[in-house]
């Protein structure tokens, strides 16, 4: 009877939340952009869990990493499935795309393939030799081009999501036409605040009103996103099957996928759906994310110069100055490693990940659940818990040195946390990106604040522009060889440009 009592979610007691007003719900309290910091402010007032309403479709903020574990994680079965994206399935025909498919046999498939090329750590270290080319070409152009480091590490993580991807090796992001085209569906796709949070996704009677309408331009702008990424998963898919046909694909996720579906005769339209949707998941979720990680990491490196420095004294003593650093030097790199950890938990790039809806009443610490919520990780309240980071609005590397130890037990890795929950995301491949990226660059480089006409220092303001993906506006530094014989060991290490 207690269980009974305990566990069968009972309507009326649903979790704290701000009050609500008739048909708006709580929509009118929430902010165009950082809606995060307001869901922060309510987890100050309500707790972890918060319930509010928008519009009319319940929704169900979790603010701490155990809540999200308990029911994300643990519960995943019935907290995996996605709400209705009205913008991305209903007026674009993004349908196949991994990240925002429903839970269902479409997602599995393309879940599976995501599996074996992007979470069994077996496959993510056969693209070592990839991502130390690319470091390398990396290090190269910044010391050539050091004031487009943005460009620079865009042309890093694009360049080995392409030759992982597709098999395309891309020089250059001006002159690739496949990443252009690539580029352009993407961001035609991706526009306004996080994503499922368009206002037509909560009214989606607007999708029949027309375009003319004040107010209704967003249907022009559909009209664009949905033949911006038709071209970019028609142009992706054909391009690596024409080379498969004539005989000189290179290696690639997208030929591994093509050839295991041809195995049992020719490929079905749906079959070329679900191959295409998962190639432009790829670009879109593995491309911004790492690129934006890694510039928070150069922007809180010119903020924090002592962290940077001793970051430097440890890799001088570990690795030297005549080699450039390896996945296998890693381990001997403790303080390197959190400051890498705390990037991530300092500007989680998805402060609100993507909604997730829940398919079944259930109950949690006495409150009830309703089915049919979206259901959103608050990840920017998880890294700024002041009961697990302690201090949490400073840049403290240090805080997770007794991590492995467990000398801390309430101190969680926020790689737990900033990949998000449930669904999983191809982390430990982004990880080893993100930690050969800063490792060639606090070898070889220095980062110092740059300095205008009059030799004044400049001190970048850390402002982070809110979108799908967070990032740091626009800031200037100075990357530049830390010594000449640095400058030679990159010269050295680049075959190919
Ligand atoms: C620092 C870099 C990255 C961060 C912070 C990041 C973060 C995230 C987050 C928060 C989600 C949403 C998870 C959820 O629904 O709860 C996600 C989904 C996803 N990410 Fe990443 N990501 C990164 C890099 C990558 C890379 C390099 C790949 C490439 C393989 C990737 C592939 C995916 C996929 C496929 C999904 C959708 C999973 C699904 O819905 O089934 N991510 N990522």
């Amino acid at each position: 009877v207690l269980s009974y009592v305990l566990h069968t979610p009972r309507r009326g007691s649903l979790p704290p939340g701000p009050p609500r007003v008739p048909l708006l719900g709580n929509a009118h309290q929430l902010p165009q952009s950082d809606q995060h910091l307001t869901f922060t402010k309510w987890a100050a007032q309500y707790g972890d869990v918060v319930y509010v309403e928008i519009f009319t479709r319940p929704t169900i903020i979790l603010n701490s990493a155990k809540a999200a574990i308990d029911l994300m994680d643990k519960r995943g079965a019935i907290y995996s499935d996605r709400p209705r994206f009205v913008w991305f399935h209903e007026l674009i025909g993004w349908t196949s795309n991994t990240s925002l498919c429903g839970y269902n046999e479409t997602w599995r498939r393309m879940r599976k393939w995501f599996q074996h090329a992007f979470i069994a750590r077996s496959a993510v270290d056969s693209y070592h030799p990839v991502q130390r080319r690319e470091a390398r070409r990396l290090l190269l152009n910044l010391l050539h081009h050091p004031d487009d480091f943005v460009y620079q590490i865009k042309r890093y993580t694009a360049g080995i999501i392409f030759e992982i991807g597709y098999g395309h090796d891309i020089t250059s992001l001006d002159g690739d036409k496949l990443l252009q085209l690539t580029e352009r569906g993407i961001r035609a796709a991706l526009v306004g605040s996080s994503i499922g949070s368009a206002m037509v996704d909560f009214f989606p009677v607007l999708r029949y009103l027309p375009a003319w309408l004040p107010g209704m331009s967003f249907k022009y702008a559909a009209i664009k996103a949905r033949k911006g990424v038709e071209d970019m998963e028609m142009t992706l898919y054909n391009t690596v099957n024409e080379k498969i046909v004539a005989g000189i694909a290179r290696p690639s996720f997208a030929a591994v996928m093509i050839e295991e579906c041809s195995r049992k005769g020719d490929l079905t339209a749906k079959d070329e759906d679900d191959i295409k949707g998962t190639l432009g998941t790829l670009y879109q979720a593995g491309t911004d994310s790492s690129l934006t990680t890694l510039i928070v990491f150069v922007l809180v490196m010119v903020q924090y110069p002592d962290v940077f420095r001793k970051a430097q004294e440890e890799m001088i003593r570990v690795v030297g100055d005549s080699r450039l650093p390896d996945f296998d030097g890693r381990a001997s790199l403790p303080y390197l490693e959190c400051v890498l950890m705390e990037v991530y938990r300092w500007c989680p790039i998805g402060p609100l990940s993507i909604p997730h809806r829940l398919t079944e009443d259930d109950a949690y610490r006495g409150y009830y659940l309703p089915k049919g919520s979206m259901v959103i990780s608050n990840i920017w309240a998880m890294c700024r818990d002041p009961e697990v980071y302690p201090e949490s609005d400073v840049f403290k590397p240090e805080r997770f040195l007794g991590l492995k130890s467990g000398e801390d037990p309430n101190l969680i890795d926020p790689k737990k946390i900033v990949f998000g929950f449930g669904r999983r995301c191809g982390k430990y491949f982004a990880d080893d990106t993100m930690w050969l990226g800063i490792a060639s660059i606090v070898t070889t480089m220095d980062i110092t604040k740059a300095r205008d006409a009059r030799g004044q220092e400049i001190t970048p303001t850390p402002v982070y522009i809110s979108g799908t993906t967070m990032c740091p506006e626009p800031f200037v530094c100075d990357i530049h060889p830390r010594s000449d014989r640095t400058r030679q060991l990159i010269i050295d290490n680049v075959t190919e440009p």
